[in-house]
């Protein structure tokens, strides 16, 4: 058994990573920030990653710099890094040939608002997309209109993204027929907030997206 297409989830809990790696997620995402509320520490991250294996793990940044970010890094052992800010990508892309911290792969994650939207972001993806594995792009806006969906199909030809909004059990499949994303990236529960978010919502797309 295993899924569709490439699926990336960011957890803060075990029970979502343990269901995740059983449906056959290929990474999940962890925030090391221990100023958000989804911070998940060393401590917890070490409980949870000893019950999970053949999924790859991603440390999540949005705010710390590069510096911050090494000195994180030191206490968790990751495949991979995913940060929001494009200085930090422009300070890796100036340091360095590479195009990683620790060796370790990059996802640069897009979260879409008014001015940086489908129709602005190539300028973005163009100059990094050397240095970066793959684009996360994120809206709270969660619904793709037509002429978005076409202008994310123009993108996901050149550029290796990850869509991670407008995503719905009823849709997924349509979408992923229609564009060539390199994969989808979903959030699990909020064990802090139970209740707000549904699972059974990530349970749905991944149930949508089986393959035997
Ligand atoms: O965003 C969520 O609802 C969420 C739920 C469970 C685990 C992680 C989650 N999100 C991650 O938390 C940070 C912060 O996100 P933001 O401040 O909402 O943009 C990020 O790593 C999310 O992927």
């Amino acid at each position: 058994m295993g899924l569709k297409t490439f699926v990336k989830v960011s957890v803060n809990n075990l029970s979502d990573a343990r269901y995740c790696a059983g449906m056959g997620v290929d990474m999940l995402g962890f925030c090391m920030e221990a100023e958000n509320p989804n911070f998940v520490s060393p401590e917890k991250y070490f409980e949870i990653i000893g019950w999970l294996a053949g999924v790859e793990f991603i440390a999540e940044f949005h705010n710390y710099d590069l510096q911050q970010i090494n000195k994180v890094l030191a206490d968790y052992p990751v495949h991979g890094l995913q940060v929001d800010r494009e200085d930090v990508l422009e300070e890796l892309r100036q340091i360095s040939i590479n195009t990683d911290v620790h060796g370790l792969p990059v996802l640069f994650r897009l979260c879409l608002h008014a001015h940086m939207n489908l129709f602005t972001i190539e300028p973005l993806l163009e100059k990094y997309h050397k240095l970066v594995k793959m684009f996360v792009i994120e809206s709270e806006v969660d619904r793709l209109t037509v002429s978005e969906m076409q202008q994310l199909k123009k993108l996901a030809e050149k550029y290796p993204i990850m869509l991670g909004y407008g995503i719905k059990a009823d849709n997924i499949n349509l979408l992923l027929a229609e564009v060539p994303l390199k994969g989808i990236s979903l959030h699990g529960n909020d064990e802090l907030r139970p209740g707000l978010k549904d699972f059974d919502q990530l349970a749905d797309i991944l149930e949508a997206i089986e393959v035997d």
